[in-house]
């Protein structure tokens, strides 16, 4: 092993900086700009600071390795700040602004919406903001939409759901942009998860390419976390808070059984963060499953090894699992190998039932005649389909006012976000590629196995 500390370089390069170019209205339109109604708002007083210029950005990263050497080898990205700009270009008078979501439900998501209507009125004097209802297909499934003010709007926050209603699927790119044209929107504010923002980049795509003056911006959302480049995505600390519960009442059902096992199943499809988060905060886990690591039953180092050596101990423990987790080790018929929903995502076999009904044969095989009982809670929906939480709120609130200057500003096909704490605009086409999966190399998830001792399967 080198022992040998890498000594504090003297001198140092940077990086050089590529900045993010963001799509602009003005390039395929030849719109006159207007100065920033924000310039009259009696509570914002703005100074020439208030105003974001082009040359504000922030960096995608923020840590360095200081002893790599000159010239820097790599390249970083720099982002455009989010904020108001001193001139806009939509005519406040002229703007027609839809809302649509799509994909599952989030906390927060009527908060986005409520802030959304809210910041258009009263910072830009918008008076058309219209709803779209059941996601992207209600753009040409119904002539209906729902028209908003801020009267209506008013208690959103503390609604869960969606009150424009949401789905999956429908996604006819012609028909939708069809829609936006025939129905005189010119600016579309997407909410949604990894499948709304390709959603929404191919409509930005197809828009550019028709040359029609419409701003498309996406507004991520999704309880999993699974958007990438951002800090997180709203909604998921709400989500981790929820867990809570299910967790607490395994822990309290498990103890107070003779060597008893609490199940717990989390939501996450393809990312295990909120398995990972909600194991940390509760500190009464013993074992957490996620989908971003293979895992084993049986045999030395697997889980039930595991689970006997926790039970010899405390006489009970605790499992989280993701709902992505252990998909290749459930047994599964050819038709289950093909089952997708809607939208195109996979339809996954329930790993909760399947791994109780696991547990408890193994303890009749190996543990017959003892005593044991396997709780298992599915809170499914329960942590997602709530009003978000204090932070997240704020959240949606940021985001939804990022949202709105930009697109204000000429800006499209563009995603809102924050990336190391400062709101930022990011270009949908980087946002649609982007995954986030757990990093299981990384300090975190060393410390949820430091923290469960929980075995590494075989990993290292
Ligand atoms: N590659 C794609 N191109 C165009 N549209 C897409 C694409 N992927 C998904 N969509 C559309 O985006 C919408 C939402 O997708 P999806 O149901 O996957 O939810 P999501 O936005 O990923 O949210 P969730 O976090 O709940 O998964 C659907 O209408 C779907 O048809
Ligand atoms: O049952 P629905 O509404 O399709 O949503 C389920 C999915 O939505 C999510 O919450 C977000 O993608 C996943 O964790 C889950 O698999
Ligand atoms: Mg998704």
């Amino acid at each position: 092993m080198d022992n040998t500390v890498t000594p504090t370089p003297t001198s140092f390069t940077l990086p050089s900086i590529e900045l993010r170019e963001l799509p602009h209205l003005s390039a395929t339109t030849t719109a006159a700009t207007h100065p920033n109604p924000l310039e009259r708002n009696p509570f914002y007083h703005p100074r020439p600071a208030f105003y974001i210029t082009p040359s504000d950005v922030a960096l995608g990263s923020i840590l360095f390795d200081l002893s790599l050497p000159a010239p820097a080898p790599r390249t970083l990205p720099a982002y455009h700040s989010a904020g108001p700009r001193k001139a806009v270009h939509f005519d406040p008078r002229a703007v027609r602004a839809a809302v649509v979501t799509c994909g599952g439900l989030c906390p927060g998501m009527n908060t986005v919406i409520r802030d959304l209507v809210l910041g258009l009125w009263d910072l830009y004097g918008v008076r058309e903001i219209l709803g779209v209802t059941s996601g992207f297909r209600g753009f040409y499934s119904s002539d209906e939409t729902v028209r908003l003010d801020p009267k209506m709007v008013d208690n959103w926050h503390k609604k869960g759901g969606t009150v424009l209603t949401t789905s999956r699927g429908g996604f006819d790119l012609d028909k939708i942009v069809g829609a936006i044209e025939a129905r005189g929107f010119n600016q579309v504010y997407c909410i949604g998860g990894d499948g709304t923002m390709r959603g929404a980049l191919a409509i930005f795509k197809e828009v550019q390419r028709r040359r029609l003056n419409v701003s498309i911006t996406g507004i991520p959302k999704t309880v999993d976390n699974d958007i990438g480049i951002i800090d997180r995505s709203f909604g998921f600390q709400t989500a981790v808070e929820m867990a809570q519960e299910a967790i607490n009442a395994a822990h309290v059902e498990a103890q107070s059984a003779v060597n008893g096992i609490g199940l717990v199943k989390l939501m996450g499809r393809s990312t295990g963060h909120i398995a990972l988060h909600a194991t940390l905060s509760s500190r009464d886990v013993d074992c957490c499953l996620i989908p971003e690591m293979n895992f084993y039953l049986d045999g030395k180092g697997g889980l039930f090894d595991f689970l006997d050596q926790k039970l010899k101990q405390n006489g009970h423990a605790v499992i989280v699992v993701a709902e992505g987790a252990g998909q290749d080790i459930i047994p599964r018929i050819d038709a289950e190998k093909e089952e997708k929903d809607e939208s195109g995502n996979p339809v996954f076999l329930d790993v909760g039932p399947w791994l109780k009904l696991e547990l408890k044969r193994w303890w009749d095989r190996d543990h017959k005649g003892e005593l044991s009982a396997v709780k298992y809670i599915d809170p499914t929906y329960m942590i997602r389909a709530v009003p978000a939480n204090a932070t997240d709120n704020l959240y949606c609130t940021l985001l939804a006012h990022s949202a709105i200057h930009g697109v204000m500003a000429g800006y499209t096909g563009f995603v809102s976000g924050p990336i190391n704490g400062n709101y930022v605009y990011i270009p949908l086409e980087e946002v649609a590629v982007a995954k986030n999966p757990v990093n299981t190399e990384d300090h975190k998830w060393a410390w949820v196995r430091s923290v469960t001792n929980q075995p590494d399967f075989g990993k290292s």
